[in-house]
């Protein structure tokens, strides 16, 4: 089975009525290779009006939390989602990790609910430059998987987003060489942590740092299935990256 290739927009807490409305017509306008899978996630504020006009692609949230509904100020459930027809949501970004405190437990039952509500994940894992340099970056990331694997059998609604924290904002991009490395090491796990078929078929992307410039070169590589953009969805060089699909 050949992988479609997928390239997400992450926004994160960027964006506002009219910045929304630019940045979606840009999307709509720009000539964007066909068979490519676009996803957006926007601030949750803003999800509605980028479903309702976007043409090129799907929506997803950033986050939810693990429970359906009840006394959790602030917070937004996958159900939520379904009602309004979003269908991914991202979890497991490095930073709800980081900044927000999230852990691989609670990032697993988040995942869990989510699949289970009929949500697609974006699931995201990465070392510090720290735990690089100390040579533990599979080690990390296999442990981050392992919490996954855990609770969660069918992986068929989970892309794999590869995001070293080291190269996210920092404009120090992976070389396609170290991305390669890292996401096949991660397909091997697939193959015996879950099956054959979920190494064949998952896709695993790279975030951290992309641009139109750099993102050629390691999107060729073999086991790179696509790329989840922070920075640069928010500029008119996304619609390149788009078409840097192999
Ligand atoms: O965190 C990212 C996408 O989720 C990557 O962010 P940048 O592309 O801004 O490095």
């Amino acid at each position: 089975m050949t992988r479609t290739f997928f390239v997400g927009g992450n926004w994160k807490m960027n964006g506002s009525v009219a910045a929304v409305s630019t940045l979606v017509d840009g999307l709509n306008t720009a000539s964007l290779k066909q068979g490519v899978e676009v996803v957006i996630a926007p601030p949750a504020l803003y999800i509605p009006a980028v479903q309702s006009s976007l043409k090129a692609g799907h929506v997803a949230a950033q986050n939810i939390y693990s429970e359906s509904k009840g006394a959790f100020t602030g917070e937004i459930s996958a159900e939520m989602l379904k009602d309004v027809g979003v269908q991914w949501v991202i979890l497991g970004h490095s930073e709800r990790r980081h900044v927000f405190g999230e852990t691989d437990e609670l990032i697993a039952k988040k995942a869990k609910h989510a699949l289970g509500v009929g949500l697609k994940v974006i699931f995201c894992i990465g070392e510090t430059l720290q735990e690089r340099e100390a040579n533990k970056t599979t080690e990390v990331v296999f442990h981050q998987l392992s919490a996954v694997a855990q609770v969660v059998s069918d992986w068929s609604n989970i892309v794999i987003a590869y995001e070293p924290v080291w190269a996210i904002g920092t404009g120090k991009v992976a070389t396609p060489v170290q991305a390669q490395e890292v996401h096949h090491d991660i397909r091997v796990w697939l193959k015996d942590h879950v099956s054959p078929q979920a190494a064949e078929n998952t896709r695993i992307v790279y975030g951290g740092s992309v641009n139109a410039g750099n993102c050629q070169e390691i999107g060729r590589q073999a086991d790179v299935d696509g790329f989840l953009v922070g920075g640069a969805s928010l500029k008119p060089e996304f619609a390149d990256i788009i078409n840097a699909a192999q």
